[in-house]
C-alpha cells in the first residue's frame, strides 16, 4: 500500500491513503508496509531516514546520525567551524585534512555546490558534522547536490546531530578523535578503540595534500567577484611553497599582478633560488608543524635571501625556522568571524582563521615584531621580522570564505599583494 504526504515539513508520515499510485511532483513520498495487524511500519525513505551512522567520540560518548555522502568508518580530528557561509570552499580546504569538520551553522547544503568556489582540486577532509542537510537546493550557480557532491569524492557526511552539544563539548574538552561509521557490524567498543589508537599530532599531513611537481598559476580572481584589485603596476615572480595551497590565495597574488610558479613542499631551497623570485610564500596547510621539521630546514635554507611571507602553516614554519615554537591549541580557531588586532595598523580585522597550532611568541627571538593578535584568546595572528624581510599571518587574508578586511588596501597590514613585503622593508 502507498500513502502521500503533502506536508512533509509539519508531520512525520501521514497514514491518509493517496488517491494516486504514483508520486506528485513536489510531493514527498514515504513507501510504509502494512503489518497484519494494520499498523504502518518500514519508512525507509528520504527524507525521514532513520538513524543509520554513528559518531563515536574518544571521550566515550556516542551520537546517532544519518549519514549522507559516502559510506563506511572513517577516524579523523573533530573540529568546529562557525562559518556562516562557504561549505564548499570549507571541504575543498587543504587544511583539514585528517580532521571532521563540524558546520555550527544548522543549515547546510541549501545552495548545493558549483564549479567556482573549489578551493583544491580534491576534498582532503575526514568528513562532514552537519545539523541538518537541505532537502532541496537553490542558487544560479548550483550544478550538484552536496550529498551526491560527497558521495562522489568519497567523503563522509552525517546530519540531524546535536551540533550545539558536541561544540560545547569541544569547547569544554578541547579538540577530540572521532570515528564516523555507516557499518552495523562495527559495535561501539571497536569504534571507540579506533579512536584511541589513532592521532593527529605528530604525523606529516602536508606531503600527502601538496602537488608532485612545479607549475605556472594564472587564474585571478574573477572580475565580477573581486573586491580590491590594485594589481597592473609592477610584477613580482613569486615561488608558491604547496604544504596544501588554497586556490584563493594563488588568484588574489594573479590579480595583485604576480607571476606565480607553484612548487611541491619538498622542492630544494636551492632550486628555488635557483629561480631568482622577488619573493617566496609558505602556503597553508594540514596538522603539525613539528611533524615537518625537513619543510623547517628549507624555510631556514631561504630566509635572509629573498623577501618571504607565510600564511598558517606558512606563519608556523617560519616561526619555528626563526628558532620559535608552536603548540596545539585547546580547540583551535575555525571560521570567518575572528577578530584580529593589526596592530601597525591599529585596526581590527575579521579575519577568516583555519588552524589548532599557533607560534609562542614569548620563544621568539628579540626583534620579531608581533603585528597581529587574535582578539578572541590573545594568541599570535601574525609576525613580522625585518631584518630578514618577513611577514607571516596565522589567519587567512584571501579569505575564501570569509570577510575581506585583510586583503590589501590595509596600509602596512599584510596583504597578499607582494608590495607589502617590499614596502614593509625597504
Ligand atoms: N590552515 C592552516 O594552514 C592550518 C595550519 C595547521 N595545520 C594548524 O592546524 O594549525
Amino acid at each position: 500500500m502507498e500513502f502521500a504526504v503533502t506536508n512533509p515539513s509539519n508531520c512525520l508520515i501521514s497514514l491518509k491513503p493517496s488517491t494516486r499510485a504514483k508520486p506528485l511532483k513536489n510531493l514527498f513520498t514515504v513507501k510504509c508496509y502494512a503489518s497484519p495487524d494494520g499498523v504502518a511500519s518500514g519508512v525507509v525513505e528520504r527524507p525521514w531516514k532513520i538513524s543509520d551512522a554513528r559518531l563515536v567520540l574518544e571521550d566515550g560518548s556516542i551520537w546517532k546520525a544519518k549519514s549522507f555522502g559516502a559510506r563506511g568508518t572513517q577516524v579523523g580530528e573533530v573540529v568546529f567551524n562557525t562559518s556562516l557561509t562557504g561549505y564548499q570552499e570549507i571541504l575543498t580546504d587543504p587544511s583539514y585534512a585528517g580532521q571532521f569538520v563540524l558546520m555550527t551553522n544548522p543549515h547546510i547544503g541549501n545552495t548545493g555546490v558549483n564549479f567556482d568556489d573549489e578551493e583544491s582540486n580534491q576534498c582532503f577532509l575526514a568528513g562532514l558534522v552537519i545539523r541538518s542537510l537541505s532537502i532541496s537546493t537553490s542558487n544560479w550557480r548550483c550544478t550538484e547536490a552536496l550529498g551526491d557532491y560527497l558521495a562522489a569524492r568519497n567523503i563522509m557526511g552525517i546530519y540531524d546531530v546535536d551540533t550545539r552539544a558536541i561544540t560545547r563539548r569541544l569547547r569544554q574538552d578541547g579538540s577530540l578523535i572521532g570515528v564516523l561509521s555507516t557499518e552495523e557490524s562495527k559495535t561501539d567498543k571497536e569504534l571507540l578503540e579506533m579512536s584511541h589508537s589513532w592521532d593527529i599530532v605528530g604525523v606529516d599531513l602536508i606531503s600527502g595534500v601538496s602537488c608532485t611537481a612545479p607549475y605556472e598559476w594564472v587564474d585571478k580572481t574573477k572580475p565580477e567577484w573581486d573586491f580590491n584589485t590594485n594589481g597592473g603596476g609592477e610584477v613580482y615572480r613569486v615561488v608558491a611553497y604547496d604544504f596544501g595551497i588554497k586556490h584563493n590565495i594563488l588568484r588574489r597574488l594573479a590579480s595583485h599582478g604576480c607571476k606565480i610558479t607553484v612548487v611541491p613542499s619538498k622542492w630544494p631551497a636551492l632550486e628555488t633560488l635557483k629561480m631568482k623570485p622577488d619573493g617566496v610564500l609558505f602556503s597553508n596547510g594540514p596538522g603539525d608543524p613539528s611533524a615537518v621539521p625537513y619543510a623547517v630546514e628549507m624555510v631556514k635554507e631561504i630566509l635572509g635571501k629573498v623577501p618571504v611571507f607565510g600564511i598558517c602553516m606558512g606563519h608556523q614554519l617560519l616561526g619555528q625556522a626563526l628558532g620559535g615554537k608552536t603548540f596545539k591549541m585547546k580547540f583551535g580557531h575555525h571560521g570567518g568571524n575572528h577578530p584580529v588586532r593589526n596592530i601597525r595598523g591599529s585596526r581590527v580585522e575579521i579575519s577568516a582563521q583555519n588552524h589548532n597550532y599557533a607560534v609562542d611568541p614569548a620563544s621568539l627571538p628579540e626583534g620579531v615584531e608581533v603585528t597581529h593578535i587574535n582578539l578572541n584568546d590573545g594568541s599570535c595572528a601574525g609576525l613580522a621580522y625585518a631584518q630578514l624581510n618577513i611577514m607571516s599571518l596565522q589567519y587567512h587574508p584571501e579569505a575564501s570564505p570569509g570577510p575581506h578586511d585583510s586583503d590589501t588596501g590595509n596600509s602596512l597590514s599584510l596583504s597578499l599583494s607582494l608590495s607589502w613585503p617590499f614596502h614593509f622593508c625597504a
